[in-house]
């Protein structure tokens, strides 16, 4: 159990196999093959394979990895619309694989709430009845759902437009709709399976701000799946990174930008600015005598990026780390071309 209490999800040695007597794959010798190999001698896929990680209450936990990387599995079996071959996974502290058919019906309706990349809505229903749709499955009064669906509307940003039909709206409207419906059922967690991919980069940027938003306003749990990386680095709280079923590291945007695992990680995450992920809190040092009493004061979790600009404008050779008036540290222009060129920055601790 972690500080905040217990996690949204957690998960342990969690394994999803595809194909012939896939039971017999977790835990045998099989399962040291790589994906070619257990193909070839079992004609099976470990599109999941011995996954562990807790989802905490008010993160935004990113699944990212390339395509075929296991990400879509994983999050279908965390409410089992894919039954898990083996492992362990609870929500809320409550097993999940023991659920029967009513309770589990009820966690997908109620507690975990997806939202899809072809949005799924009723097309002959208005935005409204869309949105009140899930509510009407919960058996809420006409009216009742009605407001409530009103007031979601508003806050997705479709005032005005709760008569039209689905075909009436764009892309980034439709989706918004489903985050509505998805809302309206007040889920204690949100899935997200790659929501914004169909959407054009403008529509999909405005759609992402609108998920930060929601996240920063309610502080509501969400799993978010993506092959895109400034996606992921841009909403992750924390990122789980999959490559052939597994997870190659577990992290913040920081640690996974500043700290790669391995090559793999390092090789993704290559062409990221670093300056707009790394935060002072990691490119500062010890200030020496009198350097703590002038220079722009940042907080420990403001971007190098925002450094640069702080000290560049403020013309002194430091700016100052301080937290609740106290002081963390400086850094000059020394540390912060050190994140921006990739030298010699302290590595990031996990
Ligand atoms: N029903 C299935 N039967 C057999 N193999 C499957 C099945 N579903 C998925 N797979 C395989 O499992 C692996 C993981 O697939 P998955 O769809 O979870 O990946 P993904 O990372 O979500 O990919 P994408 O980004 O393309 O959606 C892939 O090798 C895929 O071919």
């Amino acid at each position: 159990m972690s500080e905040a209490g217990t996690p949204v999800f957690s998960v342990r040695n969690l394994w999803k196999v595809f194909g012939p007597k896939a039971d017999r794959v977790p835990g045998s010798e099989l399962a040291d093959l790589p994906p070619a190999g257990l193909r070839e001698r079992t004609g099976c896929t470990a599109a999941v394979r011995d996954v562990s990680f807790d989802v905490e209450k008010g993160e935004v936990f990113v699944v990212m990895g390339l395509s075929g990387s296991g990400k879509s599995t994983l999050v279908r079996c965390l409410t089992r619309l894919i039954e898990p071959t083996s492992g362990t996974l609870a929500i809320d502290g409550e097993d999940v694989l023991g659920m029967d058919t009513t309770r589990l019906r009820e966690l997908r309706r109620h507690r975990a709430a997806m939202v899809f990349q072809h949005f799924g809505l009723l097309p002959h229903r208005t935005v409204l009845d869309n949105v009140a749709y899930g509510l009407e499955i919960q058996g809420l009064g006409r009216t009742e759902r009605r407001a409530k669906a009103a007031e979601l509307v508003e806050k997705v940003g479709l005032s005005g437009l709760e008569d039209r039909r689905p075909a009436q709206l764009s892309g980034g409207q439709q989706q918004r709709v489903g985050l509505a419906r998805a809302l309206a059922v007040d889920p204690s967690v949100l899935l997200f399976d790659e929501p914004f991919s169909a959407l054009d980069p403008l529509i999909r940027r405005e759609m992402q701000d609108e998920v930060v938003r929601l996240h920063r306003e309610e502080g509501r749990t969400m799993v978010f799946i993506t092959h895109d990386l400034s996606e992921a680095l841009r909403l992750g709280t924390r990122i789980a990174l999959m490559r052939d079923g597994g997870i190659v590291q577990l992290g913040t945007p920081e640690e996974i930008v500043g700290s790669p695992a391995d090559d793999y990680v390092r090789e993704f995450v290559r062409d990221v600015p670093r300056e707009q992920v790394l935060t002072v809190a990691t490119a500062m040092r010890p200030p020496t005598a009198g350097e703590g009493d002038s220079g722009p004061a940042l907080r420990p979790g403001a971007t190098v990026s925002e450094a640069i600009e702080a000290v560049a404008r403020s013309g002194e050779p430091v700016a100052r780390v301080t937290e609740g008036g106290r002081l963390l540290g400086v850094v000059d222009h020394a540390c912060l071309l050190d994140v921006v060129a990739g030298t010699g920055a302290r590595e990031v601790t996990v």
